[in-house]
């Protein structure tokens, strides 16, 4: 049995423990609030604004950012935004929440108390600051900084970090924070993978390659230091040896590259145009670095991958969905939880 070790106050002669033993503030990229080009420049404007994103000097960038892709880009990507909107709002947005209610769920059991868990988004709403401000209402005073990228990455997991410590700068009272790094070859995020492969095969069958589609960043970046190359693969390999694929039958691509600079390759498209012409004729396509499905996996892998596919005369392509908030994807956030939350346990 695991219990929490609570925050003592002292609340006239007496010491109490009124706060949740901690919280959590599950942290991802963020999406725009509409479809539409006017909500979809602003989001984009805040994410390229970035420097953890786009590091090229802001003299030499702010230019081109702000005279030409936001004047171009926001029409075209919000009709992309468009086709793959629901009911409820934008994919990554409606998961997210589900995923937050559910580990809400599954740690307030676990610790037989009211663990708050907030979203905060890196970039658009919610933001980071009213997750943390969220979590001090509900009194929490420890916080884990849980952001949904198994792989690190500069441009991703960097940004997070930095967003949070800005946030504090302004705090004067400031709360014990535990951050989790990266999962890319956690024994749970591997297993979580392979019974979401497991299951589409056992429904869809075996296609002749599995196709691991990770999200790129510009080459230099991976030149420059960050892991995140050496982690997609890492993860790639546990996966395959998990599946037990011999090499034929498996390949690692990365997708959504942006801009001029090289980016790390293969890059998806070319390789789902290729695989044909090699004589692979279906494909299962899996998009590892994505906790939650969005507009990069359902429109530009499920739709704009398949068209390229099987234009270029692949026969059947399947996409397998992001694990989202499949049981195995919350109990491997909940341990992930747990592990950086664990100076804060004892066990009874
Ligand atoms: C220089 C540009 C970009 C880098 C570097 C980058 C890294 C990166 N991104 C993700 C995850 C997501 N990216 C998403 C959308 C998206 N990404 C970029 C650019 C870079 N990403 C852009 C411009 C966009 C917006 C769409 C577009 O204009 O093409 C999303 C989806 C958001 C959604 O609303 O659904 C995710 C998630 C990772 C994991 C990563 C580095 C490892
Ligand atoms: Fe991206
Ligand atoms: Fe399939």
């Amino acid at each position: 049995m695991l219990a929490c070790r609570g925050i003592w106050l002292i609340k006239g002669n007496t010491l109490t423990s009124p706060s949740p033993a901690f919280g959590v503030l599950l942290v991802n990229l963020g999406t725009p609030d509409e479809p539409t080009p006017k909500a979809v420049k602003r989001f984009l404007k805040q994410f390229l604004s970035d420097p953890r994103v786009v590091d090229l000097s802001p003299w030499l960038w702010q230019p081109i950012l702000q005279g030409i892709i936001l004047n171009t880009r926001p029409a075209k990507v919000a009709k992309l935004y468009q086709s793959v909107w629901t009911e409820q709002g934008s994919p990554l947005m409606v998961i997210s929440e589900q995923q937050a209610q559910k580990l809400a769920t599954d740690l307030s059991a676990t610790f037989n108390q009211t663990i708050p868990v907030e979203l905060g988004m890196s970039y658009g709403n919610p933001s980071i600051e009213s997750g943390f401000a969220k979590l001090k209402a509900q009194g929490a005073e420890r916080i884990v900084v849980l952001p949904l990228y198994p792989q690190y990455s500069c441009s991703t997991v960097a940004s997070v970090f930095d967003a949070v410590s800005q946030y504090f700068t302004q705090v004067r009272d400031i709360p014990e924070l535990r951050f989790s790094k990266q999962y890319f070859d956690h024994e749970a995020y591997i297993a979580a993978l392979t019974h979401s492969v497991k299951r589409h095969w056992k429904t869809h069958g075996q296609a002749d390659k599995l196709i691991l589609s990770f999200h790129g960043i510009p080459l230099r970046y991976a030149t420059e230091g960050d892991p995140y190359p050496e982690q997609c693969r890492a993860t790639a390999k546990l996966l395959a040896q998990a599946l037990e694929l011999t090499d034929g039958q498996w390949q690692v691509c990365f997708q959504s590259r942006f801009g001029k600079e090289e980016w790390l390759t293969p890059y998806a498209d070319e390789l789902l145009a290729d695989l044909p012409r090699q004589g692979v004729k279906s494909v299962d396509v899996i998009c590892p670095a994505f906790a939650t499905d969005c507009l990069e996996t359902l429109e530009e892998i499920s739709i704009g991958g398949k068209e390229t596919f099987l234009h270029a005369g692949g026969e059947a392509y399947h996409f397998i969905p992001c694990l989202n908030d499949d049981e195995l994807h919350i109990e491997l956030l909940r341990q992930l939880v747990q592990e950086q939350a664990q100076p804060w346990i004892r066990a009874e």
